[in-house]
């Protein structure tokens, strides 16, 4: 046996260069900005050159990259076990120290990431679900598009906006105000932690951490920034303690405090204060860019292909109609519209190279020796971009996921949420909210564009650990539907659920 191959010519590979771009400024107090990027373009060369298996050196990291879907599916899938440890991001670590779910590896993460996974799904009888809290907040997306009245706006800040409510009303149980001061602050905090970890400087960071945490620099911007979210968290867990009824938790917070409670007495319990702050920064951090640039992703597609989204508005008028909320029973009738999903998730690639695996045991894999701790990256573009799983991988093209009837087809190298031992755990939760969000928003409007479509660039921009679209600026310019009454506005559930999500706008009048 021998060692994965070396990168021996250029040892220590820079990341890209990257700079946050002008438009990253969302507009709103420019508080916030996006940052994106591709995994680092020297790594095809390196797969053509040593195989789907091989080592870089990021500084002093000594990192093995998997490339293509057969290397990561033999991995994450047939190894599971052994690829699952989790890997470090140096700017998080002086804060994380390994706790809670994102981070850990071994027994404190099997523990709570099966207590998530539960949370996450089952908040009981009586309880609102998942769903109905994003069809709330579906509604409240399509109030605040409907005030743009067709104008031209960047929809960036909107749909942040949207995807934390979603992850804070299942972490907090709580809605934040629009306006709300401290919700306006967690997100720009949020986000402009993310703006660091993808600058150059954040990317250097990752390589030479042993060296620049000792230097001034953004590095302790990030630093304060996640503790200010860790405080917030703390602030929202005070209130859920004072408040909590232990017959009826209504959150995430809540049932971890239950959980709390009922191992007190167990000295080797991983339901403690620092698990449940992390998990629940983990749950906000994750929950929110991934899911907005998605959607941001997914709504300049539609501009740029204008017959894809009246199709969707096609079937969506046909099987939802207007008036009532889209619900997630629809999507099994509606298999354009999931295969246009897929292939909005497959074609914008949010979390290119993954996140960083370690293994947990000395290991055999393809013919190389790997070292226990050895950390991995198993590249999610190189497998939703792999030639061999889809034809003509570059282009935009829902057909890949229909069959010759018009079915949905699936495609196992589909892996936005990777696979696997780590895999999302909040997958439901964001095809629920892509699936929810995007047809109540085509339900009511039509997307227009202020430049011809063929003038939109579809490539990603800049560099960092999410993968977003170039700037850009939309018109949401109501459906009209004249024999549309007051009553057949969107306000029933679907067929099969209680209740009508409250604070839900009409599409259209
Ligand atoms: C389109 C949306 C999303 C995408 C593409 C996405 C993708 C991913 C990926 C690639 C990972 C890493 C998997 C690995 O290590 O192999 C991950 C992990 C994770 N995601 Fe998501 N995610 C999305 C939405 C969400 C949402 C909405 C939540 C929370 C409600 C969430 C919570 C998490 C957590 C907590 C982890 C860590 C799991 C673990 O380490 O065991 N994600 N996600």
């Amino acid at each position: 046996m021998h060692s994965a191959p070396e990168v021996r010519e250029g040892a220590t590979a820079p990341l890209p260069h990257s700079k946050p771009r002008p438009c990253n400024r969302l507009t709103h107090g420019d508080r916030f900005g996006s940052q994106v990027h591709s995994p680092p373009g020297f790594l095809p060369q390196l797969r053509d050159k040593y195989g789907p298996v091989f080592t870089v050196h990021l500084g002093p990291r000594r990192v093995v990259v998997l490339w293509g879907y057969e290397a990561v599916k033999e991995a994450l899938e047939d190894r599971a076990d052994e690829f699952s440890g989790r890997g470090k991001l140096a700017a998080f670590e002086e804060v994380v120290q390994g706790f809670g779910l994102l981070f850990s590896s071994g027994e404190r993460w099997r523990q709570l990431r099966r207590f998530s996974l539960a949370a996450l799904q089952d908040y009981g009888p009586g309880k609102r679900s998942v769903e109905e809290r994003i069809q709330e907040e579906a509604g409240r997306l399509v109030e605040e598009f409907q005030k743009t009245k067709g104008s031209p706006f960047d929809p960036t800040f909107f749909l942040s906006r949207s995807a934390s409510s979603v992850v804070c009303s299942i972490v907090f149980g709580k809605h934040f105000d629009y306006a709300d001061e401290s919700f306006l602050d967690l997100l720009a905090k949020t986000n402009q932690v993310f703006v660091h970890l993808s600058s150059t400087w954040g990317q250097l960071y990752e390589m030479f951490s042993w060296v620049m945490r000792f230097l001034p620099g953004a590095h302790k911007q990030i630093v304060r920034d996640l503790e200010d979210i860790n405080s917030f968290i703390l602030e929202r867990i005070k209130e859920n303690q004072a408040s909590l009824d232990r017959d009826n938790p209504q959150d995430f917070i809540d049932c971890f405090l239950l959980q709390m409670e009922k191992e007190i007495l167990n000295p080797a319990t991983e339901f403690h204060l620092r698990n449940l702050v992390m998990t629940a920064f983990n749950l906000f951090f994750v929950g929110t860019e991934t899911v907005s640039s998605t959607l941001r992703y997914g709504l300049l597609i539609l501009l740029k292909h204008p017959e894809v989204e009246e199709k969707m508005t096609q079937e969506i008028d046909r099987v939802i109609g207007r008036s009532r909320m889209p619900a997630v029973a629809d999507r099994s009738r509606m298999p354009y519209t999931d295969a246009v999903i897929h292939e909005i998730q497959r074609f914008s690639d949010v979390i290119p190279m993954n996140l960083p695996h370690t293994l947990t045991q000395d290991t055999h894999f393809r013919g190389y020796a790997i070292p226990k701790g050895t950390e991995v990256f198993p590249v999610l573009s190189s497998v939703l971009q792999d030639p061999s799983r889809f034809r003509d991988p570059e282009s935009f093209d829902p057909g890949r996921f229909l069959d010759e009837q018009g079915h949905f087809k699936a495609n196992e190298a589909f892996m936005p949420f990777s696979a696997g031992k780590r895999i999302c755990v909040g997958q439901e939760v964001a095809r629920m909210e892509l699936f929810i969000f995007l047809t109540a928003v085509l339900q009511s409007f039509t997307l227009k564009s202020p430049v011809p479509p063929r003038d939109i660039d579809l490539a990603p921009h800049g560099g960092g650990f999410v993968h977003g679209p170039p700037c850009y600026q939309l018109c949401a310019v109501l459906r009209g539907n004249g024999s549309q009454t007051k009553e057949e506005r969107p306000k029933d559930r679907p067929q099969g659920t209680a209740g009508a999500p409250p604070n839900h706008t009409p599409p259209a009048t």
